[in-house]
C-alpha cells in the first residue's frame, strides 16, 4: 500500500496563495491580465488562486500531459487550446508543480507564437532535484528538492488529486 506523509498543510497552503495573491494583484495593475491554468494538476490552485486576485482578470485553460507513474516520458501531449484571444495580452501561466520543467518549456514556446504581451509563470510547487529545462518561475508559492508529491489537485496515475493538503507518496 502506498503511504502519505503530510508535507505541506491546508493552512499553509491558503496563507500563501493569499501572499501570492496580492503580489500578482499589486504587479499587474493597469496590465490586461489573462490568467492560463494548465490543466489537470492546476485545477484546484487555480481555483483558490484567482479568488486573490482583485483586478479584472480573465481566466483560460490549456491541457498539457506527460506523466506515466512518477516518471516524465518527456513527450508533452497538449489536450487543449487556450480559448481566448492572447495577442498583445499578458499571460500569467498558472501550473501546480514545475519539476523536470519541459511542461513549462514546451507550453511557454507554443504560447510565444500566439504573441502575447508578455508571458510569466505562477507555479505552487517548484521542484528542483529533476530539472532539465531552464525555468524561470516568477511567482512560486513553495519549493522543494524532491520526492514525488500528490494532493491539492497533483496525482499519482490520476488518483488523489482530491486530497486537500500536499502528501510525500512513498510506492
Ligand atoms: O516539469 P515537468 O517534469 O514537466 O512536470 C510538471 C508537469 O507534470 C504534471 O502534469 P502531468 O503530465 O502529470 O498531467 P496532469 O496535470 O494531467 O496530471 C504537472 O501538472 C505539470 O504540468
Ligand atoms: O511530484 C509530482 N507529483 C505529481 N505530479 C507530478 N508531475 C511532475 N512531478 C510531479
Ligand atoms: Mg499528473
Amino acid at each position: 500500500m502506498p503511504e502519505l506523509i503530510p508535507l505541506i498543510s491546508q493552512q499553509e497552503i491558503k496563507e500563501k496563495i493569499r501572499e501570492i495573491g496580492q503580489n500578482i494583484t499589486r504587479d499587474y495593475k493597469g496590465l490586461d491580465l489573462v490568467v492560463v491554468g494548465v490543466l489537470k494538476g492546476a485545477f484546484v490552485f487555480l481555483a483558490d488562486l484567482v479568488r486573490q486576485i482583485s483586478i479584472d482578470h480573465e481566466i483560460d485553460l490549456l491541457g498539457a500531459s506527460s506523466y506515466e507513474g512518477t516518471s516524465s516520458t518527456g513527450q508533452i501531449v497538449f489536450t487543449k487550446r487556450p480559448d481566448l484571444e492572447l495577442k498583445g495580452r499578458d499571460v500569467l501561466l498558472v501550473e501546480d508543480i514545475v519539476d523536470t520543467g519541459r511542461t513549462l518549456a514546451k507550453t511557454v514556446e507554443s504560447m510565444q507564437l500566439l504573441n502575447p504581451r508578455s508571458i510569466k509563470i505562477c507555479a505552487l510547487i517548484d521542484k528542483t532535484e529533476r530539472r532539465e529545462a531552464q525555468i524561470n518561475v516568477d511567482y512560486s508559492c513553495f519549493c522543494i528538492d524532491g520526492g514525488f508529491i500528490v494532493g491539492y489537485g497533483l496525482d499519482y496515475n490520476e488518483k488523489y488529486r482530491n486530497l486537500p493538503a500536499i502528501f510525500n507518496l512513498k510506492l
